[in-house]
């Protein structure tokens, strides 16, 4: 893309925050005034000590939460909060457990989000079995949930929401439960799925290292309540793999977003997982 048409043509919102404020009932407010962008097909990362919000914020996002004041735009459903079922239909809400049913195959799990957004089963199933093999999951469409690994159970939970999110993806922490050779694996994995489809994709993580391998952006929240997301840009080329995280300028990058969670870390905890 060349810098002239950057310049005359800003990127398009694939989801747009403003004013975002909420608080339990009874409880100190979580966020207020809160404005988030994400411009349409970027990949970006939201680091934040547990307890503040992440989770919340998700399901604020994909309308089953409501605002106490504040709007939420996506790139096609307009205000998710107004608009309840258009908004809830375009995006694609992968919780931190897979959340498969245990008596449905890798087939049906993987089509339901299209068949509750109105798509009839045959096509849904032409969808699903279409993408099998592209995600690592060819030959498992008549398989149940207890006969796959903690792996292909979590991309079958990506391929569901992959499928029901029409234009951007709410990913919470989806590697945290699978062991360290399997997450980096699952980290390789989901890059280029990413890289090809290019969805707009809003990413939880604890791990800072997988934050910059996967992100165009880090959002660090640093006080609660949350007003802002203080961004750090991950210029690191594309595509990426593992050795990626070698770099010279990956571990410059990891050392400027260890120094933004200083401000809720005690200093000289340098871990990468928080
Ligand atoms: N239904 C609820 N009613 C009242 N308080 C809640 C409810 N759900 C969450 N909370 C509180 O809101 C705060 C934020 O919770 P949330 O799960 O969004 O945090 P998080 O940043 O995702 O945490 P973690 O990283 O540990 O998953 C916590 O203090 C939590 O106890």
């Amino acid at each position: 893309m060349s810098r002239q048409h950057v310049t005359a043509e800003p990127p398009r919102a694939g989801l747009s925050v403003q004013g975002l404020t909420y608080r339990f009932d009874g409880e100190e407010p979580l966020f207020e005034g809160l404005d988030l962008e994400v411009p349409q097909g970027q990949f970006v990362s939201i680091v934040a000590a547990s307890g503040m919000g992440k989770t919340t914020l998700f399901r604020l996002l994909a309308g089953l939460l409501q605002p106490d004041s504040g709007t939420i735009k996506t790139a096609s459903a307009g205000l998710v909060h107004q608009e309840q079922g258009a908004g809830r239909r375009t995006i694609g809400y992968m919780p931190q457990r897979d959340c498969l049913m245990p008596w449905r195959t890798v087939l049906d799990n993987a089509a339901i989000g299209l068949e509750l957004a109105g798509v009839s089963k045959r096509e849904a199933r032409r969808r699903v079995l279409e993408l099998l093999p592209e995600l690592g999951l060819a030959g498992t469409e008549a398989k149940y949930p207890h006969e796959l690994s903690g792996g292909m159970r979590q991309r079958v939970s990506f391929l569901r929401s992959l499928l029901a999110g029409g234009d951007l993806l709410l990913l919470d922490e989806p590697f945290s439960a699978l062991d360290a050779m399997t997450r980096v694996s699952m980290q390789q994995w989901l890059l280029q799925v990413w890289e090809k489809h290019r969805k707009t994709i809003l990413f939880i993580t604890h791990d800072i290292d997988e934050a910059l391998l996967l992100s165009d952006q880090v959002l660090v929240a640093a006080s609660r309540p949350i007003t802002r997301l203080e961004p750090l840009e991950v210029d690191l080329p594309r595509p990426r793999d593992y050795e990626t995280t070698l770099d010279e300028r990956f571990v410059y990058l990891k050392r400027q977003l260890l120094r933004q969670l200083g401000r809720i870390a005690p200093s000289g905890e340098g871990g990468g997982v928080l």
